[in-house]
């Protein structure tokens, strides 16, 4: 088995400082390659480069945010001969909150990967493209898109990007209008403020839309909230932390499928990918069960 480390150098810089130290140490005297990403979009290239030029087994280890998980994601999603773990030194890192089991510690630990746990993973495929964690439309998008800006300008960690996200967000329309079908079932046109579709629990830094989502189910869970009011927004969003928010019946559906086609009058809308802002018309999501083998730390 091969040992490769896709490392974004730019997420978490500390961390990484530790990582690297802790890699050399713990892989004394063994062959392992450390590649470093050089740009956006790099670590698909990398990881693709693994999952096509030979049938060995390969060990990747993702070191970076969810972001880096995304890209290495798809450049490896079917390949039977890839095992992926994840070493969270990113921002947010929302992924790896749905292994409740686990703390943040735990998957840094590179000791506890030498006896892995192994765990199926599907994904989520939107338009030819895969998701591992979340896709959502709406007004989250529009917060993604300000902290991604906002940390264009100003390099800070933590939770404070997401609040200005939030804050900068209530300024613009909180509704936009879309038909949805999920598997057979069609929902007549309506105002969401958010549509998610969920393999894993958390996004956004740690809200967390489907408190009921699991990664191997072979299901996509969906949470579609209707029309919410500017003077609701801090209280929903308050309830929408811990998952609380599936108690307000009026205005939140909770439903589960495997196909979900979403009706954009053949607009452009945005959408988030984990994290990542893409523009798409009329997309279509669909679950791709088991497409990756994860290996995570021991317990
Ligand atoms: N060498 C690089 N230079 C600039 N940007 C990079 C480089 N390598 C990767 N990136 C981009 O950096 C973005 C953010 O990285 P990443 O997701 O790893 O960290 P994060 O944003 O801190 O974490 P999170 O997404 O969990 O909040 C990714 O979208 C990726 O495309």
């Amino acid at each position: 088995m091969k040992d490769v480390f896709i490392v974004n150098p730019n997420s978490g810089r500390e961390s990484q400082y530790h990582l690297m130290t802790e890699i050399k140490d713990h892989f004394q005297g063994k062959r392992i390659i450390i590649e470093k990403t050089k740009s956006p979009g790099h670590a698909v290239h990398i990881a693709q480069k693994y999952a096509l030029n030979s049938s060995e087994p390969v060990h990747i280890f993702v070191c970076g945010g969810d972001g880096t998980l995304h890209e290495v994601v798809n450049g490896i999603a079917g390949c039977k001969h890839i095992s992926l773990s994840i070493i969270p030194i990113g921002t947010g890192n929302d992924f790896i909150k749905s292994f409740g089991d686990y703390q943040k510690d735990d998957f840094l630990d590179l000791s506890k990967y030498d006896e892995p746990v192994e765990q199926k993973c599907d994904l989520l495929k939107i338009n030819g493209e895969y998701a591992i964690n979340t896709v959502s439309f709406g007004f989250d998008v529009n917060v993604a898109k300000h902290v991604n800006h906002f940390r264009d300008k100003i390099p800070v960690g933590g939770i404070i990007p997401y609040y200005v996200g939030m804050l900068a967000s209530l300024s613009k329309p909180l509704t936009q209008e879309y038909k949805i079908q999920i598997d057979d079932k069609k929902y007549p046109n309506d105002k969401y403020t958010f549509v998610v579709f969920c393999n894993g629990k958390y996004y956004g830094g740690g809200y967390k839309p489907c408190p009921d989502a699991l990664i191997d189910d072979g299901k996509i869970d969906v949470c579609m909230i209707r029309n919410v009011k500017r003077s609701q927004i801090v209280g929903l969003a308050k309830k929408y932390e811990k998952g609380l928010h599936v108690q307000y019946t009026d205005i939140v559906e909770m439903r589960r499928g495997q196909a979900i086609h979403m009706d954009t009058d053949n607009k452009d809308v945005d959408v988030n990918l984990d994290g990542e802002i893409r523009s798409m018309k009329n997309p279509t999501v669909e679950i791709v069960p088991g497409a990756i083998q994860l290996l995570l730390p021991r317990k």
